[in-house]
């Protein structure tokens, strides 16, 4: 088990200034988000002070709303959206990114570095979308800064580590994370940690990048939101180093991957979606950060090769390949009823495997050249040779010869590809015990010696009809599959749409009460203040009557965004009736509440709502209450804050009272 870091070496490696650290603006922003009072305006135009932050900013920001959501244009909403520790940390991971492109250890691939750790943090990000182990914010945010750790070995020891690099490409046997902690005597991983928990990310991140690099030693408990984030980040570096490997490592790398994605409960079409989805944000992605972005594999067609090249026979593949022998493989097959043809249209693949001279005359006049390419390999020794290389459907073989009998079947039965490949042993005799060894073995059909033409063309086409009923049915079960996908993903978007009122796009009643509840908890299980306030909307019913029902919309839309524009990022405002909202404050005693309704009041007061005709005034009566242990229920805190409410209706509107 890896020790962790010794922290007075590690303050002493910060002292020195030798650790990579954010620069410029991003420094500033830091800072501003870490004090709970600082307001979105105050962020909003220190972020605004370095340009290619704004965009990354606004970009991440609509990663984390999805595709379905009202996409973020402005500083300010992707603020609301984002809240400020996830804002933090992506000043620090984008500013580490702009300064440290390039370095002085040779043998460290920063730009290859930095695609892979932007790769991650679209896949924790796409992941966390979908599993909820945390926020979608938060995950891209651990995904871009899981392995700081390397790239602050590579700024300290540019040389050592350089060496360790080396070590580890000259022979893959090697651990790194082993001749790390000979050579420095800490790893990567624990020093990415400490340097997260340095930075003021909490442990329940940074505990899981400390450990899915050795899963093995990380000890979280089963189920526990810390194991789940550490599968993710397991799988997202999975993902990104297939995205960066070599197109001859495809196929070994996606078997481990789909079988993480599936530990993580993702069905395989899913996850492919998913995968999709991180390709086509990487472009932009790569655009917006100015890094190399080269195509990325097709998830889709990487997936479906998977389901037809055999683990077993690729492996030996891989064998004849370092022996160099292997001729480039056939490209892999169309699934059945895809675009590229229905299997019934399609000539099969047919090996014929040691069938020479008359015999193998009979068997190709037998067939239509419509319905099989005969491909064929005389000499038996190399039928399996053959059959990686030309993935076969149907396959003729001399049964009982040395090389094609039970040995070699169930090396093919073994596999999935070989599974399904329909096999016609060929008899020398009508024997009915060779009959029973040869269909035990594994074997389809059989045809006898003499070969009889008629036979020959009814065993095939018998052979054709059943695998494409067998591809029939693939291809109904991957739509199937397809189809779950989408009815989830459909699933998703109604809750989201349960949740938001359509009008203000705010969260609606059901969401501030469940928030509410969780807070409630939250409050009572840590000893934690809570606020609330509601806040009404002054006369509404005149600007009803006076302008009409549109008009009043508009008055809700523009006032519902004034209220978020001057919210503190922990504080959340729901629309909980026609023109009530109620803001639940996190974390807030009194004073700070009241100082929080001010400035509601007071935006809601400047506020001149356009109509397209005159502009309008308008001014809010809002309600203030804060838990106490006296309160039993969430209900009677939100009551006291409408109490308030009412008495500052009563006390002339356009004021905060607060509940004593
Ligand atoms: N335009 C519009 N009006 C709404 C909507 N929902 C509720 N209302 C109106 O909001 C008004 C609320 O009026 P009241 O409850 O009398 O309150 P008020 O006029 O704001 O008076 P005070 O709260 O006492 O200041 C009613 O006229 C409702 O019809 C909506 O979605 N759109």
């Amino acid at each position: 088990m890896p020790q962790p870091i010794d922290m007075k070496r590690f303050e002493q490696l910060k002292a020195a200034s030798e650790l990579p650290s954010p620069r410029g603006v991003a420094i500033a922003i830091i800072r501003l988000a870490q004090s709970p009072d600082v307001s979105m305006g105050e962020l909003g135009r220190v972020i605004k002070g370095d340009p290619a932050f704004v965009g990354r900013l606004i970009k991440a920001a609509n990663g984390v709303v999805g595709e379905n959501g009202r996409s973020v244009v402005s500083v300010q909403d992707a603020l609301m959206v984002l809240g400020l520790p996830a804002v933090r940390a992506m000043a620090l991971g984008f500013s580490l990114l702009s300064n440290y492109r390039k370095g002085a250890c040779a043998a460290f691939d920063y730009a290859r570095f930095w695609t892979s750790s932007v790769l991650m943090a679209l896949s924790m990000q796409a992941l966390a979308r979908r599993l909820r182990v945390i926020p979608a914010d938060d995950a891209f945010s651990v995904g871009l800064l899981a392995r700081i750790g390397e790239l602050a070995l590579a700024t300290i020891y540019p040389a050592d580590f350089g060496l360790v690099l080396r070590k580890v490409a000259a022979s893959p046997d090697a651990r790194q994370l082993d001749l790390e902690q000979a050579a420095f005597a800490l790893t990567h991983c624990e020093l990415g940690a400490a340097m997260l928990s340095d930075w003021g990310i909490p442990a329940q991140l940074y505990n899981p990048v400390r450990f899915f690099e050795m899963p093995e030693y990380a000890g979280f408990a089963e189920g526990s939101r810390e194991a789940g984030l550490m599968q993710c980040l397991v799988l997202s570096r999975a993902i990104a180093q297939l995205c960066l490997a070599p197109e001859s490592e495809h196929a070994r790398l996606i078997v481990p991957m789909l079988r993480l994605s599936s530990r993580l409960g993702l069905e395989r079409g899913e996850f492919v979606m998913l995968c999709e989805r991180v390709g086509r944000d990487w472009g932009e992605w790569a655009k917006l950060l100015q890094l190399d972005g080269g195509r990325l594999p097709t998830f889709t067609a990487l997936v479906a090769e998977e389901e037809t090249v055999p683990a077993v026979l690729a492996a030996e593949g891989e064998t004849r390949q370092g022996a160099g022998a292997t001729p480039a493989p056939l490209p892999a097959m169309p699934l059945a009823g895809t675009a590229q043809g229905a299997p019934a249209d399609e000539p099969m693949r047919l090996l014929v495997v040691g069938v020479t001279g008359a015999e193998r005359a009979l068997v190709c006049e037998a067939l239509d050249p419509s319905e099989f390419v005969v491909l064929e390999e005389p000499d038996c020794s190399l039928a399996v040779d053959r059959v990686i290389d030309l993935q076969p459907q149907l396959m003729v073989l001399n049964w009982g010869c040395e090389h094609c009998g039970q040995t070699f079947i169930q090396a093919l039965r073994s596999a999935r590809f070989g599974r399904s490949i329909y096999v016609l042993g060929l008899l020398d005799r009508d024997d009915e015990g060779l009959l029973l060894e040869a269909t035990a073995a594994g074997v389809d059909d059989v045809l006898v010696r003499p070969l009889q033409r008629n036979a020959v063309t009814v065993r095939l086409r018998a052979g054709r009809r059943t695998l494409g009923l067998q591809r029939q049915l693939e291809y109904e079960r991957e739509e199937l599959r397809h189809f779950a996908a989408e009815l989830s993903i459909s699933n998703r978007r109604l809750a989201e749409a349960a949740m938001t009122d359509p009008l203000t796009g705010l969260p609606n009643r059901r969401y501030a009460m469940d928030r509410m509840e969780m807070e409630w908890a939250a409050c009572k299980r840590h000893d934690r203040p809570l606020s609330v306030m509601v806040v009404d909307l002054d006369n509404f019913k005149v600007v009803n009557d006076l302008h009409g029902h549109d008009i009043g919309d508009m008055v809700l839309r523009q006032l519902a965004d004034a209220l978020r524009k001057v919210l503190r990022a922990q504080d959340v405002v729901c629309r909980t009736g026609g023109d009530e909202f109620l803001v639940i404050c996190p974390d807030s005693d009194l004073p700070q509440a009241i100082a929080c309704a001010e400035r509601l009041r007071a935006a809601a007061d400047e506020l001149r709502v356009e109509t397209g005709g005159p502009e309008l005034d308008v001014s809010v009566s809002v309600g203030v209450a804060t838990y106490d242990p006296s309160l039993t229920t969430m209900a009677e805190l939100i009551k006291l804050a409408d109490r308030a409410a009412f008495l500052a209706k009563g006390q002339g509107r356009n004021r905060v009272v607060a509940s004593q």
